[in-house]
């Protein structure tokens, strides 16, 4: 195994693997503390042990979720291998060549659960990742609806949040890892059952990552792989640094709109489940204070991409467009 490091959820400790980047730990504070409030309002990762937010789901586990989830259907991924690298299916035809990472299939919980065991003995790794609508079991409902709405909701509001967009339940198999990549949106990570390492880079880390064009299926993506960094093609992934931590049951993870984010189900420690509290950003301010943050340079570069990919009327032209554009003229 290449090199590893020690990293601790504040209960147990976590041998996991060394990447090329440095790293510093992220903050474990009480909800109660003013400097975890204080965090989350400047825009700045925090774990949060005891906030509660799911502590009606505690007894949450393959056999009570596969007895009580309902017949509904689940999107489920499938990889070959640890990596799930997410893309956006509606934007596969702007790339002819691009290979999709991963399968998807919409499966019943039972069906996924065989699925799992059957897929150990050929190596194909599942992933569920499903929002939780109206089709769950009512004993899941009862613990859905005894999530600490209270608190989540005063933070929303205190923090100006837009609204919930969604809350996704999350099944993966120890060893997964979702590649690391950037939301548009606030998140209430909430860990309920197993372990997840969390390695976070702020928006301003942009120019270190290189994320997939807009238009690209894996926009949003680094398109640089952490396990072999190209450092010819991203020679600027050599200044990368980060923050990271382990979040276990119970941990409530605040991961702010724009930072990236690479999450690992630590090998060996069984399977995990996480629910995620996806909120809309903050309203643009009506007064603009200069100079522009990160995240709102992101948003701009964004913005300019898509409106050159859209003007140009075909994405094969942009790479030559942004290069007669900047090549030799702003480099
Ligand atoms: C589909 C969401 C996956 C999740 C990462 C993970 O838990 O593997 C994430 O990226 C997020 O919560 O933003
Ligand atoms: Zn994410």
């Amino acid at each position: 195994m290449s090199q590893t490091t020690r990293l601790t959820d504040g209960r147990k400790s976590f041998e996991v693997k060394k990447y090329t980047f440095s790293t510093e730990v992220i903050p474990r504070l009480s909800c109660h503390d003013p400097e975890c409030e204080e965090r989350i309002e400047n825009g700045l990762p925090v774990v949060i042990p005891d906030a509660n937010l799911v502590a009606s789901a505690r007894h949450w586990n393959l056999d009570y979720l596969h007895d009580n989830i309902g017949d509904g259907k689940f999107m489920t991924y499938f990889s070959n291998s640890k990596k799930f690298k997410y893309y956006d299916d509606k934007k596969c035809p702007n790339i002819k060549s691009f290979k999709k990472p991963m399968e998807q299939e919409e499966l019943t919980f039972d069906e996924f659960v065989k699925k799992i065991n059957k897929g150990k003995s050929k190596g194909q790794r599942l992933y569920l990742q499903q929002t939780l609508n109206e089709t769950v079991g009512k004993n899941i409902v009862s613990d859905f609806l005894g999530f600490n709405w209270n608190w989540v909701t005063a933070q929303q509001k205190k923090n100006s949040f837009g609204p919930l967009t969604n809350n996704m339940l999350l099944i993966g198999q120890e060893g997964n890892i979702t590649p690391v990549h950037y939301d548009e949106q606030e998140n209430f990570f909430a860990q309920v059952y197993g372990y997840k390492r969390f390695i976070l880079f702020p928006p301003e880390e942009f120019p270190n990552l290189y994320p997939h064009p807009t238009y690209h299926p894996c926009d949003r993506q680094s398109q640089v792989d952490f396990d072999e960094p190209d450092f010819e093609k991203f020679p600027k992934f050599r200044n990368a640094s980060g923050f990271e931590t382990v979040v276990g049951p119970g941990d409530v993870l605040y991961i702010p709109i724009y930072w990236w984010h690479q999450v690992e189900s630590i090998p060996n420690e069984g399977h995990t489940i996480s629910v995620t509290f996806w909120y809309k950003g903050r309203p643009t301010p009506e007064k603009v204070t200069y100079p522009l943050n990160a995240h709102q340079k992101v948003a701009m570069m964004r913005n300019i991409e898509k409106m050159i990919a859209q003007a140009l009327n075909n994405p094969d032209e942009v790479p030559e467009f942004m290069q007669n554009m900047v090549l030799g003229r702003y480099t």
